[in-house]
């Protein structure tokens, strides 16, 4: 009876994505404080304001998830959206992200969207965590995160898939990868962004300990490209952001996203008839890995959480047929393969089924 409301709850939502969007008005226009000339309207949404500046071509996008921007269901797809929209508008060349949350600039996945919700909800919040990641890390756009706040998790997946990153000088905001001690493993794409920007031994270091930087260690490990006072991170943002703008084509496109977080040719935006692949299939095929990510081991409370009672062994098999869990899974697969809520419900549970049941041979 659980998986059959999972499944209808995941199809209506497939069906009408904004259905997911509870309480949110999307496209508003209104004028920027302070603005009124070309360009300065606002728009965005509930959770998410956009102060567009059409002369420089730079946006600020803040997160105003209060209190802490835990990034709910409803939080990542109206961040998606706003990106997109920018990305479609060819008027912004760099973004720059924020937190409109005093002390926080965002505090990660939002615990209370996996623990004790059905698989099928669970899938459809990794799918939009997802898409998040893939459209910050491999985005046209120029982004940079001016952290005006605590950063753990997810919030740090943020800040490492901009191309430069902006700390307030206050011990009390803190950044990293901080998940591990929350029995979350970070999936290998999670990983290998870490490494790309601090280093292997660093990670190696940071990830298994769980490490939060305050300043001046993010600073000196490379987490973060200036430490600044607090007052002053929004203008340095915006001056780092005309050093990464001032760069001309085709130099700047070239020596983007594309060339360095990609493992397949940048001609994969286009199929054989030349027509424009759409952003989410282009993504799969620059970054497959992103397609199988592996979630290797969860821990227990999570997956106890995510089905509502612990996973025993011999319920499990009652479910699923022995070959499927010999198999490691894919739970990327669910968000980007699989338009089946019917599939991606199965393949949730194989996940967390792999998580307790022993390696095969
Ligand atoms: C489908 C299965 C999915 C499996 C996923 C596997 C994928 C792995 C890769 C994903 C990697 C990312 C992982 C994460 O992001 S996990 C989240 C980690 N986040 C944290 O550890 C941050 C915890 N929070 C804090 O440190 C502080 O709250 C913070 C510094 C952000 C703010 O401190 P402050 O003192 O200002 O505020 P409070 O601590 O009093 O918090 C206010 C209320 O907010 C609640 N809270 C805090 N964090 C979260 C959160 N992440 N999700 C939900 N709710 C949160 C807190 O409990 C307070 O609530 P109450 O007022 O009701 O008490």
């Amino acid at each position: 009876m659980a998986l059959a409301s999972g499944v209808r709850f995941a199809e209506r939502a497939l069906l009408r994505p904004w259905a997911l969007l509870r309480g949110t008005t999307l496209g508003r226009t209104e004028p920027a404080a302070g603005g009124g000339g070309d360009g300065a309207r606002r728009f965005g949404s509930q959770r998410v304001l956009v102060e567009p500046d059409a002369a420089s071509g730079v946006a600020v996008m803040k997160l105003r998830n209060p209190p802490i921007n835990a990034l709910s269901l409803e939080l990542l797809t109206e961040l998606v959206i706003s990106l997109e929209k920018l990305e479609n508008d060819k008027t912004f060349r760099g973004v720059i992200l924020t937190s409109d949350c005093p002390r926080v600039f965002c505090a990660g996945l939002d615990l209370t969207e996996i623990c004790g919700r059905n698989p099928a909800h669970c899938a459809e919040y990794w799918k939009a965590m997802q898409e998040l990641w893939l459209r910050t890390y491999l985005s046209s756009l120029v982004l940079v995160a001016a952290i005006n706040g605590a950063c753990p998790a997810g919030g740090c997946i943020i800040a490492l898939s901009c191309d430069c990153r902006v700390l307030a000088d206050n011990p009390k905001y803190r950044i990293g990868l901080n998940e591990t001690l929350l029995g979350i493993i970070a999936p290998f794409w999670l990983k290998d962004t870490y490494v790309n920007t601090i280093g292997h031994r660093a990670s190696e270091q940071a990830l298994q300990l769980g490490s939060l930087f305050p300043p001046a260690e993010a600073l000196q490990v490379g987490l973060v490209d200036q430490v600044v006072p607090e007052d002053q991170v929004q203008s340095t943002a915006l001056s780092e952001m005309a050093r990464w703008l001032a760069v001309p084509e085709p130099g700047s496109s070239q020596v983007g996203p594309i060339f360095f977080r990609s493992r397949a040719p940048a001609d994969q935006e286009h199929d054989a008839k030349g027509h424009r692949r759409p952003p989410a299939e282009a993504a799969r095929r620059r970054h497959p890995e992103l397609c199988q990510l592996r979630l290797q081991r969860l821990h227990p409370e999570v997956a106890a959480g995510v089905l509502g009672e612990a996973p025993t062994e011999e319920r499990l098999r009652a479910v699923l047929p022995a070959r499927v869990l010999a198999k490691p899974i894919l739970v990327g697969t669910v968000a980007l393969e699989d338009s089946s809520p019917v599939f991606a419900h199965l393949k949730l549970l194989r996940a967390l089924c792999f998580a307790h049941l022993p390696r095969r041979p």
